[in-house]
């Protein structure tokens, strides 16, 4: 398959500076090359440019909306495109903010997408409930529908229209959870696995009931918002909101191969690495296990793998 991959070089969804780096920190890492190795033909459109919008005053306490917003702006306008080229699009963040453009554009050229979201966090706050104001814990309450109702209309979102409905958003991975994020996905029906069901029914039982409840048909393309902080601080200890109790390396690559074995992956998110928090060995463990995450996506098989061109010797 082809993959379109691009470099969101973006903080503002949050305050620990340093998610700007990521993209950079992953392509020296070889993520790029990882997935051509793999037989994919890879296009790497570079990175965004992402100004900072002059005099961006909080709205209540949501800090830099107008920048989140222009941003969003420009990464669903870079992964419309992608996916329209049937492509399957790779966007580095950067914080989890650049979800709301990633599956806003996504959706412009696959209405029928699904979202497959792997995060200890639900981001499912809106600009009224949410205690931070960091917009990285809200991406997914300017694109559900049916939270329209709870979703104040924020500065620089006036191009961002809702997109998906409620049953087909799934999450993986839940272990911090805020109390209105509970009470919205009750209200609106959002199906989670959280780490409790991950424990209860073992990974290849979840990945089943994961599919089959949010695309029971099995025809959709699937957009897998994967946040860093979904696995164990022990793999990951370079994200902003580490929790710990998370997945493991071996659970995430079970995940990713059973993503990757639909062969409707059409486009993944891979954020909230921050090169900037913990020691140089952190920041090692935390890229290397994320591209070798991210290569099971794109068709690395623990069982070996076949190039098409491979000669029996
Ligand atoms: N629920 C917290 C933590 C959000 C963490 C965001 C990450 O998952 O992208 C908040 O709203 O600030
Ligand atoms: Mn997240
Ligand atoms: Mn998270
Ligand atoms: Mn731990």
């Amino acid at each position: 398959p082809s993959v379109g991959v691009v470099g969101i070089p973006f903080s503002k969804g949050q305050p620990r500076g340093g998610t700007e780096h990521g993209p950079a920190l992953l392509r020296d890492y070889g993520i790029v090359e990882r997935i051509q190795d793999l037989g994919n033909k890879v296009t790497d459109y570079g990175d965004l440019t992402l100004d900072a919008v002059e005099d961006d005053k909080p709205w209540n306490k949501v800090k830099n909306p107008r920048t989140v917003g222009q941003a969003n702006r420009k990464v669903s306008e870079c992964v419309s495109k992608i996916t329209r080229d049937r492509q399957i699009a790779l966007t580095l963040g950067g914080d989890h903010s650049i979800a709301i453009g990633s599956i806003h554009g996504h959706a412009q050229s696959c209405p029928d997408l699904v979202v497959v979201w792997i995060d200890a966090h639900a981001d499912l706050n809106t600009p009224l409930s949410s205690d931070s104001g960091n917009i990285h814990g809200m991406p997914l309450s300017f694109i559900v529908k049916e939270m329209a109702p709870y979703t104040a209309r924020l500065p620089g979102f006036e191009w961002c229209q809702p997109c998906i409905s409620a049953r087909d958003l799934i999450y993986i991975g839940l272990r911090d959870v805020d109390e209105a994020e509970r009470a919205y996905m009750t209200e609106c029906g959002i199906a989670s696995y959280s780490m409790q069901e991950v424990d209860k029914y073992g990974l290849p039982d979840m990945m089943e009931r994961v599919l089959k409840t949010v695309d029971p048909t099995g025809k959709r393309p699937i957009h897998l918002s994967f946040d860093v902080d979904a696995m164990d601080p022990e793999y990951s200890p370079s994200t902003g909101t580490p929790v710990h109790g998370g997945l493991t390396r071996r659970e995430m690559y079970y995940i990713a191969e059973e993503i990757a074995g639909t062969g409707r992956l059409s486009c993944l998110d891979v954020v909230e690495v921050n090169p900037s928090l913990g020691t140089e060995a952190d920041r090692k463990k935390t890229v290397r296990t994320t591209v070798d995450v991210v290569s099971h996506f794109f068709g690395k098989r623990r069982e070996g793998n076949v190039s098409a061109d491979f000669k029996m010797p």
